[in-house]
């Protein structure tokens, strides 16, 4: 089973709260989802092996700590996943950056992917999925499908507000992909909207509706 991550730092707490207030508007959403992912994509990062390389600094030479192993491939599921992409690259300014399009039918509810481009060597990266929503949990399954499908063997999930009954069909259907999130909230609505959440992100984000 997958593991679950659940950030409760204040300063990731404080920010989403804001996000949450029916009365911020675009601008101030969208640098809060972008400082919230770089704050997260600290600890997401935390197990990133390091190797000792020689360094000289200005006074001998030593052998310090740098980034080893593969390299990272952050795939925000579009649209809302892209509010999240600055944030992570301020601190993993080398990854490269691959696009799931997929969008909910808002009455069956269920994910359409209509795009997909990615780094050619997706299956020798660690691949980061960024959505700031998990509600039913199927645009996310179909999203990893498809990077699974294109040779990705090494995949973390990565959003804001999570349902419960996201985290469980995530769980279910992709054990190895361990999720990480801000906050874990109550139920889904009728609607499939994530109850307390923060409404639509993709809309919030991009000023649509
Ligand atoms: O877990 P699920 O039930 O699949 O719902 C979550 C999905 O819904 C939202 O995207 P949406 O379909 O609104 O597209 P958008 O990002 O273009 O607004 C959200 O950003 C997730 O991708
Ligand atoms: O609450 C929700 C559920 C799905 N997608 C969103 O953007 N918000
Ligand atoms: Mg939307």
């Amino acid at each position: 089973m997958s593991k679950v991550t659940h950030f409760d730092h204040p300063m990731i707490q404080h920010k989403l709260s804001i996000m949450r207030d029916e009365n911020t508007g675009s601008k101030d959403f969208r640098e809060l989802a972008s400082e919230i992912a770089m704050l997260m994509a600290y600890e997401v990062t935390r197990n990133m092996p390091v190797e000792e390389v020689d360094i000289k600094t200005p006074i001998t030479t030593r052998k310090f700590k740098m980034l080893a192993g593969k390299k990272t491939a952050i795939v925000p599921i579009l649209r809302a996943g892209l509010g999240m992409v600055d944030g992570m690259l301020k601190i993993i300014p080398a990854a490269k950056v691959g696009h799931i399009g997929m969008y909910r039918n808002e009455e069956t509810l269920q994910p359409v992917e209509y795009f997909c481009k990615l780094p050619q060597d997706i299956g020798e990266r660690e691949v980061i999925v960024t959505d700031p929503m998990l509600a039913t949990g199927g645009s996310a399954i179909d999203a990893i499908n498809a990077l699974k499908k294109r040779g990705a063997n090494s995949i973390r999930m990565m959003c804001i507000v999570a349902a419960p009954e996201g985290i469980k069909a995530l769980q279910e259907k992709h054990p190895d992909v361990d999720i990480f999130v801000a906050a874990i909230d109550d139920e889904l609505n009728d609607k499939g909207y994530i109850v307390p959440g923060l409404g639509d992100a993709g809309d919030r984000l991009f000023g649509t509706k």
